[in-house]
């Protein structure tokens, strides 16, 4: 079943076009990669799902509703959630406390009745803790729960990251680069960390350079190419797509 579906969507930046007349979906539960060379247009495109870049045409609806006009909480609300490129931690409080924050989405506490310290309030702070350290649990970072986020190496603050962005219980994860800047080790944790995020049912949709951890988990993978859908297909299909090695190489094959 398709959960997101893009269809003719275009973004100009004044006489830039970044993305042109892009339609493709996403199937409910799959991995879904979009690679592309530098300027392709793929940050362009993560912003429009997300909220943060309004289309300048096309529409793109997700679990049959349509996105356009929705502001970025708006977006999160439908169950779309995502991680940032350049971390967007709060390194002076507990990697706990960083998590619950991203779990506002659940809860209904205002101001007045967190200030009154209503009985109610106590139970949803409760409730709060408990799907933080769940989602902690899900990212291997249980045990550094009550550790300042600051302290962390750069690895584990980018699956602090997602353990945040799956504090609101999503039912879609975009991610944004989450191997840049990873040793080794780190990608090999950060790949079995995606793929236990789909084997609880998340659909994902990932922007990725490294081409070894797109190629190992994807379940099909969008190529872009100067704004344009270049190809798309299975990692074993795009590989050896000849459009999509020259827009590599820069070379016909
Ligand atoms: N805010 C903006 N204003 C003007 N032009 C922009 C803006 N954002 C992106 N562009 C242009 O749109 C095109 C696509 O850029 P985009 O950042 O989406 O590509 P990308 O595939 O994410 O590249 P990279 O892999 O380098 O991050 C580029 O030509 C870029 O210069």
């Amino acid at each position: 079943m398709t959960i997101l579906q893009a269809v003719n969507l275009d973004k100009h930046f004044g006489g830039v076009a970044a993305v042109t007349d892009l339609s493709f979906s996403v199937t409910e539960g799959e991995i879904y990669s979009v690679i592309g060379p530098n300027g392709a247009g793929k940050t362009t495109l993560f912003n429009m799902l997300c909220g943060y870049y309004v289309p300048s045409g096309g529409s793109i609806t997700f679990a049959g509703k349509d996105l356009a006009g929705m502001e970025t909480h708006q977006i999160a609300a439908q169950g779309i959630s995502r991680t940032f490129q350049n971390l967007q931690v709060f390194y002076n409080m507990t990697v706990l406390e960083n998590v619950m924050v991203g779990c506002h989405m659940r809860t209904r506490t205002g101001l007045i009745k967190a200030a009154l310290r209503l009985p109610s309030v106590i139970r949803e702070e409760r409730q709060v803790r408990e799907w933080s350290l769940e989602a902690l649990t899900l990212c291997g970072l249980e045990h550094l729960a009550d550790r300042e986020a600051g302290s962390l190496p750069y690895g584990e603050l980018k699956r602090l990251e997602i353990a945040r962005a799956l504090a609101s219980d999503p039912k879609f994860l975009a991610m944004d680069e989450p191997a840049a800047g990873l040793n080794d080790t780190e990608t090999v944790e950060m790949r079995q960390l995606i793929q236990r995020l789909k084997e609880r049912g998340i659909t994902i949709l990932l922007v990725e350079h490294n081409m070894g951890l797109v190629m190992q988990i994807s379940d099909r993978v969008l190529v872009l190419g100067f704004g344009c859908l270049l190809a798309e297909g299975t990692p074993q299909e795009v590989q050896n797509n000849p459009a999509v090695i020259k827009a590599y190489l820069g070379e016909d094959v």
